[in-house]
């Protein structure tokens, strides 16, 4: 008798099907622009007494489903900068997020630095970033060796970008430590049953050396407040999708 497992979708599948439909990036780059800092970003915003929030462009995701109708890009981002976000974080990834390169490009350029992201891998990807105007981009740990993610990371610096690396658990900031990271993201959300829980920032956040940014799963002042006891600054999407007016949402939480 055979027993068929019905595999759920996580985040390893996810990037299995990014890389099945990667195309290489050979656009021609003039290393012109100088990105903004995030690392600056959070400190600034700390001294003026805002709660730091990157504040995410998030259409839709393998949890809730389609989220919100993004019309404009850059609309959102220039409400979230005017409410006073530390940062944008912009899906690129297009099956599962509904996110673009064009959402991308079309909020890059704002007050604040952009964030791309996605499930990269490949090293060209870092350029591509960098050409559709992203400041920094996400790269999830527990895709990458500790030599390929320090070659990534060599890879962004080039570009004058500070990745944030996301972890999930101690294996993942260790690896991630001697790889020369100095931007964290801790997941709240697990990468296999893709469920939330806030204290994964409380019980990894003490094992970094670095700045730390919780995301995932924060929606009330509340939870926003628990998170940022152990971190930097925040990380929020869905709860800002959702609402009516995604501006007046984040400076709910901002002040
Ligand atoms: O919508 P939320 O629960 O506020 O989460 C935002 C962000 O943390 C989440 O989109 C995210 C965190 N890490 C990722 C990696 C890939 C794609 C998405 C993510």
């Amino acid at each position: 008798m055979y027993i068929m497992v019905v595999s759920k979708l996580d985040f390893g599948e996810i990037m299995q099907a990014c890389k099945a439909s990667y195309k290489p990036f050979e656009g021609t780059v003039e290393m012109t622009r100088k990105p903004a800092s995030l690392v600056d970003s959070i400190a600034a915003a700390k001294k003026d007494g805002r709660r730091p929030v990157i504040a995410e462009i998030k259409p839709a995701s393998p949890t809730a489903g389609a989220i919100r109708t993004v019309g404009d890009p850059a609309e959102i981002a220039k409400e979230y900068a005017g409410a006073g976000a530390c940062g944008v974080s912009v899906l690129t990834e297009p099956k599962y997020f509904g996110g673009s390169l064009a959402n991308l490009q079309s909020a890059a350029g704002i007050s604040v630095p952009v964030l791309r992201k996605d499930f990269l891998f490949d090293l060209s990807q870092v350029k591509e970033s960098y050409y559709y105007g992203a400041d920094t981009l996400l790269l999830i740990s527990s895709f990458f060796s500790a030599d390929s993610l320090a070659a990534m990371i060599a890879e962004c610096r080039r570009y004058g970008m500070e990745p944030l690396v996301e972890v999930h658990d101690r294996d993942d900031v260790e690896r991630s430590a001697s790889a020369g990271a100095t931007l964290y993201a801790v997941n709240n959300r697990d990468r296999h049953t893709l469920k939330v829980d806030l204290r994964r920032t409380r019980d990894l956040a003490p094992a970094i050396d670095g700045t730390v940014v919780s995301a995932s799963g924060v929606s009330t002042v509340d939870q926003l407040k628990f998170v940022l006891s152990y971190s930097d600054a925040a990380l929020v999407g869905t709860a800002l999708m959702r609402a009516e007016r995604p501006g007046s949402a984040l400076q709910n939480l901002i002040w």
